[in-house]
């Protein structure tokens, strides 16, 4: 069957603070595109007429308006960084727009995600269609793509069920 194949561009501000590239410590931002693969749940014959599962228009609806009104020019944080405090204590309005993540909010967790996210939409829609396959090119240089099962690769909580990216809502943080 046929997959839908959507691409979206944001801002974003984030830093690595856990050594892995102390290049990224200081907090820089980049402009990146996040391409997502929607695959049929059910393999069924276009009908004739229609020829479509979904429009493109529902397909992507709640996860566009997510990345437009969520990811685009947020801060992206770990869950521990500093400057989380700092701006919960001193600025908690813009602190509601950080996107807070369980370590490093580097691209490859970013995908993992980001694909739970896009699949608690789907399927809170009905699941006709899930999210087989999540790429984010951070510099026109570095992309990272994904199309395993984020379960399998996002750092372990206790609260991991109700935790934001398994959320078919617009939460961006616990
Ligand atoms: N494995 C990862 N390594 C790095 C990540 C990451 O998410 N995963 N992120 C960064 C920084 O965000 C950095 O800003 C981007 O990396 P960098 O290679 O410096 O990007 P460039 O596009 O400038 O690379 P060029 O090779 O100069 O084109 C770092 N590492």
């Amino acid at each position: 069957m046929p997959d839908l194949v959507f691409t979206r561009r944001f801002s974003m501000g984030h830093r690595l603070i856990h050594g892995a590239s102390e290049s990224c410590a200081l907090p820089h931002g980049h402009n990146e595109f996040v391409t997502v693969r929607l695959t049929p749940t059910k393999a069924t014959r276009l009908d004739g007429r229609g020829n479509m599962p979904v429009s493109f228009q529902n397909a992507k609806q709640t996860w566009h308006r997510f990345v437009d009104e969520r990811l685009d020019h947020a801060l992206q944080l770990a869950e521990d960084d500093p400057l989380l405090a700092w701006f919960q204590t001193h600025e908690p309005a813009r602190a509601a727009r950080i996107v807070v993540t369980p370590g490093d909010p580097t691209t490859e967790l970013m995908t993992c995600l980001l694909m739970a996210k896009v699949n608690a939409f789907l399927l809170a829609e009905g699941g006709v269609l899930r999210c087989s396959e999540l790429s984010i090119e951070e510099t026109p240089t570095n992309t990272v793509s994904f199309d395993g099962d984020p379960a399998d690769f996002i750092p372990q909580r206790s609260t991991e069920q109700t935790c934001w990216w398994n959320r078919a809502d617009m939460s961006i943080a616990d």
